[in-house]
């Protein structure tokens, strides 16, 4: 390996260029070396990408803890009592928040920093740390600033630039002067904060609000329209009942924020309120604001349209079926940038898909097929769906049924001592075939794999299939078979017919 840092007046062809070290690098930058390709790998920030180093790792380490207290605060429900402090009657535990907080970021940070020296006898690989790649003619990129003159050319490109975190300055005033947090600053933040304003209420809102609020921050979240709107409707008026009620969370909904001042170490922020008479202008005040309000791929910052790489109109690399930019030959796009799902495990899944394609040629090119890509928040309650929504259904005109069984409706979810949460499975008719699987409640993220690895089978998703498998007593799975009981009833109910291997199932 040759790591070019602060590297001046070079220029070089290579095999192949991966720009990016998220997915791109350990997924396919690293491997493609192994077919005896020569590579060049350009990373402007931290190894590792957005993942590893501010994204789903440092928030899952920060969630953790957050259950933790969550269980503390529910103790009691178990005949467990915390005793309780006599001046606040809070419950009597401690968090040491910056000791949290460091000991996350120098997991991180040591796990980032063990990436180069693991590579480091790879000969065919050449590193450009630290610097910003942009191109500036087809597969032609320059290389840190333009003084710099250094210019590498490839046969062919891989776009593994990810997104980055979009800016609200120009819809609230003010903002841009004000220290505000995105969840890069978020993650590493080590102050306890007393009051939290986040505006947003998608993935990253619910769950960074549930770490901030869960460790003893007074959250209120500005939710626009409604919470994780992408969800299947009934789970978001679910997560809407429940988080609402969770300690230390305020909802602020519909209201727009306007414009912002920071002052004396205190963010005033101002936001219309529509729900009064004459919409009227009212502030809130707190020591810490979190946007998160959706990112934006990186696709300005790299030029593409020197390089003849067409844009969707959201700015994602326009690709095809393989991967392929539409308009720039020998290039490729995947995970955060190329826009098809903005997940880690789908970065990895295109990357390992365009190793057998294109880089081992192990198989003849086919079309990319992300079906049953399931996804999870991490929120408390947590999660997890895969196929469609209900909603979805409806728009597309299919003929299916759609049932729920709480989590209260199983052994395990009366062990739980459920109030919440259930599991949704949607089945159309005629074929059995499972639409969606939408979970929320207890372990949704490990619940929901039961049912997406159908959607991975030949022959798809299978009503079938989920009443056939044998069911551990009582593991929190016989909830997803429970549904697709109810499912089996309702499609009874519907009228269709039943084959009897599956009547008393
Ligand atoms: C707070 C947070 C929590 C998340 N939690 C989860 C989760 O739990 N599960 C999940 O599946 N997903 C999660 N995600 C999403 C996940 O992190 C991304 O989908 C994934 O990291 C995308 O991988 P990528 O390789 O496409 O891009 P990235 O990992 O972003 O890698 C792109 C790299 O390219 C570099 N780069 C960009 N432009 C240039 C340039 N011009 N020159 C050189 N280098 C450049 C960037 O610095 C970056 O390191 C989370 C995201 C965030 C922000
Ligand atoms: N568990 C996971 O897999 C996970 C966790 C975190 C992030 N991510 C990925 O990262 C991406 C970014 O997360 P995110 O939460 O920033 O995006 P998001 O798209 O999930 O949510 C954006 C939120 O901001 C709101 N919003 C947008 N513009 C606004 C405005 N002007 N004023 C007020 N609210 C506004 C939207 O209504 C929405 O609630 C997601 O698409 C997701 O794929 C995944």
């Amino acid at each position: 390996m040759v790591l070019l840092k602060n590297v001046k007046n070079f220029t070089k062809h290579y095999d192949i260029i991966v720009i990016g070290a998220g997915a791109g690098l350990g997924k396919l930058g690293r491997p493609a070396t192994e077919y005896g390709y020569s590579v060049a790998l350009c990373e402007n920030d931290k190894l590792g990408g957005t993942c590893l180093n501010r994204g789903c790792i440092p928030s899952k380490m920060l969630i953790h803890p957050a259950d933790v207290v969550q269980t503390i605060e529910s103790a009691h429900r178990f005949e467990v009592d915390v005793k309780k402090k006599e001046t606040s009657g809070d419950l009597d535990y401690d968090i040491r928040f910056s000791e949290l907080v460091a000991r996350v970021s120098k997991t991180i940070d040591d796990e980032s920093d063990s990436i180069l020296p693991n590579v480091e006898k790879n000969q065919k690989l050449d590193w450009f740390v630290g610097q910003t790649a942009r191109f500036i003619g087809e597969r032609t990129l320059q290389v840190g600033s333009p003084d710099d003159n250094v210019v590498i050319t490839a046969d062919r490109v891989f776009v593994a630039a990810g997104a980055r975190a979009v800016d609200l300055s120009d819809q609230i005033e003010g903002l841009a002067s004000t220290p505000y947090m995105t969840y890069r600053e978020a993650l590493r933040n080590q102050q306890r904060f007393k009051r939290l304003i986040c505006i947003g209420a998608g993935y990253i809102a619910t769950e960074l609000c549930h770490f901030f609020s869960s460790t003893g921050t007074h959250t209120t979240l500005f939710v626009r329209s409604k919470f994780l709107k992408y969800e299947d409707e009934e789970v978001q008026k679910e997560f809407e009942r429940v988080f609402v009620k969770r300690k230390n969370i305020e909802v602020k909904q519909g209201m727009k924020p306007i414009r912002v001042r920071y002052e004396n170490n205190e963010f005033i922020l101002t936001y219309l309120n529509p729900h009064l008479d004459t919409a009227q202008e009212q502030e809130i005040r707190a020591d810490a604001l979190l946007v998160a309000a959706g990112v934006k791929p990186n696709t300005d910052i790299l030029q593409c349209e020197k390089a003849g790489i067409k844009l969707t109109k959201d700015g994602f690399v326009e690709v095809d079926k393989y991967l392929r930019s539409v308009s720039a030959p020998n290039v490729w796009a995947l995970g955060d940038i190329a826009g098809n799902y903005l997940f880690r495990h789908n970065a990895n899944f295109e990357s390992e898909y365009l190793m057998e394609t294109v880089i081992s040629k192990m198989s003849e090119p086919y079309p990319i097929d992300h079906t049953g890509m399931p996804h999870a928040v991490f929120a408390n309650p947590q999660i997890a769906g895969v196929g469609l929504t209900e909603q979805e259904c409806r728009e597309k005109g299919l003929n299916f049924v759609s049932v729920k069984n709480n989590y209260s409706a199983s052994a395990m979810g009366m062990a739980l001592l459920s109030d919440e949460g259930f599991v949704k499975l949607i089945v159309e008719r005629g074929t059995r075939r499972i639409l969606g699987c939408h979970i929320i409640g207890h372990e949704a993220s490990t619940l929901v794999h039961q049912v997406g690895v159908l959607f991975r089978i030949e022959g798809g998703a299978k009503l079938d299939d989920l009443l056939n498998c044998i069911y551990i007593h009582p593991a929190l799975n016989e909830i997803v078979r429970n549904a697709a009981r109810k499912a089996k009833q309702a499609l009874l109910n519907a009228g269709d017919t039943i084959p009897p291997s599956l009547y008393f199932k």
